[in-house]
């Protein structure tokens, strides 16, 4: 589903992503940690062409990542901001068929029937059927981040890639929100690759963990098996007795 090879990255003297090569099959959920600055986020804007490689090959879904096929690519992904990134003066609905902008021409910018049926479908799968008119600004940082999925659902991905897409909430709701992507990978078989910091829901929620350390893969193997070892390889001397608790038995 998702091809990474030998994937480079640089800016200007700064060579962020170094060799990274991993492969993702159809409906894992894979975590991406490492410390701040590893190149996490880089990697995931590689992902969806939002930056482009200095070198290696991308393919997903059996598509060749490149400047021809970027659009293709993208029709496949559905893309979760860091933060929540959605339209505070606008309705949840207006914000969620924003997903379906992709592929049409600026001069076609009118929703169909179909779309708004999508939004809308997408809109009760994240909870928020109540609040369909609901400008966003009047919602909870949770039920934000929701109306972010509910955008990228109506785009009708075969992969979400989430950047740190719990890393404003409070614990609870983040897991909420972590929740609910396991469910959406589940139920329809979504390929599922985000970015995390929160060691012990990656380890409780998702498949596989990918650890990047200064760029290069530290660790890639089973969520529920990482060690107190494995978490040092990718975090360095940086790492606490209380954080290496966590994935402890
Ligand atoms: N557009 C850019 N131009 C120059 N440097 C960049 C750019 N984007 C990222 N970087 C640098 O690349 C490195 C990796 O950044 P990246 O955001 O990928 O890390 P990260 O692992 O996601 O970090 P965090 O967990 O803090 O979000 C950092 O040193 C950052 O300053």
């Amino acid at each position: 589903m998702i091809d990474v090879e030998h994937l480079t990255k640089s800016f200007g003297p700064l060579r962020v992503l170094d060799g990274v090569t991993f492969r993702v099959p159809r409906g894992e959920f894979v975590a991406v940690l490492g410390p701040s600055g590893a190149g996490k986020s880089t990697l995931l804007r590689c992902l969806n062409g939002l930056v482009a490689p200095s070198g290696g090959s991308i393919a997903v879904d059996g598509i060749v990542l490149d400047r021809r096929r970027l659009a293709a690519v993208r029709k496949r992904i559905g893309f979760i901001f860091q933060g929540v990134n959605v339209h505070g003066n606008l309705s949840v609905l207006r914000n969620v068929l924003v997903g379906r902008l992709a592929g049409k021409a600026p001069w076609d910018v009118v929703f169909s029937g179909e779309d708004r049926r999508v939004a809308r479908a997408a809109i009760e799968r994240v909870g928020l059927g109540a609040k369909v008119q609901a400008r966003v600004s009047t919602l909870s940082g949770g039920q934000r981040q929701r109306v972010g999925i509910a955008r990228a659902l109506a785009h009708d991905p075969a992969v979400l890639l989430a950047d740190e897409p719990i890393s404003s909430l409070d614990p609870v709701t983040g897991r909420e929100v972590l929740d609910l992507l396991r469910e959406i990978n589940r139920d329809r078989g979504v390929t599922v690759v985000c970015n995390l910091h929160d060691v012990r829901l990656a380890t409780r929620v998702t498949d596989r963990v990918i650890g990047l350390r200064d760029g290069a893969i530290a660790f890639d193997g089973p969520a529920d098996r990482l060690t107190p070892g494995d978490l040092a390889r990718i975090y360095g001397d940086r790492l606490h007795e209380r954080d290496l608790a966590e994935v402890s038995p």
